[in-house]
């Protein structure tokens, strides 16, 4: 019968990663999708940048938007203090039945701590409930990586329900490739929001792209 490419990647990690071996699970998706099929992990180059962001902001709480097969939930969850506190939103169903599978291979199911760490559903419906669902007040770090059409609408719904705070730091993959265009107006005119991006590629691929980085200064 048909299998998908989600679940080649799975197959991947439990044939070439090492059980309860982070880095490995890491090596094994990007080495499939260099060399075998493309697909949309942030991949190994914007992945180190997502590295540096989070040991530079050293997070208490994260909240990555868009989990797809794990690689980037991974990346991040093994940088994290024990203590952090780590949500991750996946709208469908059959990427987060696998990234779950990912996470655990790699040992961290216990450390993308909250449970449901993994959450899935529309994140316009979860953003208003996750203080009192996960009592987070805050979150030091967020991690965009889902629909590009819902990046500004879901900054704004976090801003609404005063998730962000002065301090806070938001990274945004393929503001590119898909591309943003309206995400990236917002931020860059709002005195609200110190504003960079990091030149990078389209992960396993010479296109260009950037990793946009966002303090927030108020
Ligand atoms: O990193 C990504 C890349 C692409 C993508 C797809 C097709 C193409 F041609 C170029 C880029 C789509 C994404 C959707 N959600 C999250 N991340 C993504
Ligand atoms: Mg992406």
């Amino acid at each position: 019968s048909f299998v998908s490419l989600r679940q080649r990647i799975l197959s991947a990690v439990q044939k070439n990663a090492t059980r309860g071996d982070p880095r490995s699970v890491i090596r094994a998706i990007d080495q499939f999708c260099s060399q075998k099929e493309w697909a949309m992990n942030v991949g190994n180059e914007k992945g180190c940048i997502l590295d540096s962001v989070v040991s530079e902001v050293n997070p208490a709480t994260v909240l990555e938007l868009g989990t797809y097969c794990g690689y980037s939930t991974v990346r991040i969850a093994s940088l994290l203090p024990p203590y952090a506190k780590f949500i991750t939103l996946e709208f469908n169903p059959d990427f987060a039945a696998v990234a779950r599978q990912v996470i655990a291979w790699a040992g961290l199911e216990d450390k993308v701590k909250i449970k449901p760490c993994l959450v899935e559903g529309a994140s316009s419906d979860w953003i208003p409930k996750i203080k009192e669902q996960f009592g987070i007040k805050t979150f030091d770090l967020v991690f965009l990586d889902h629909w590009k059409e819902h990046y500004l609408s879901d900054t704004k719904l976090m801003e609404e329900c005063g998730l962000l705070r002065k301090g806070s730091v938001l990274l945004a993959d393929n503001v590119i490739c898909p591309g943003a265009p309206d995400y990236v107006e917002y931020v860059r005119s709002s005195p609200r929001y110190k504003s960079h991006y990091f030149r990078s590629h389209l992960e396993y691929t010479k296109a260009e792209e950037n990793l946009w980085y966002l303090g927030i200064i108020e």
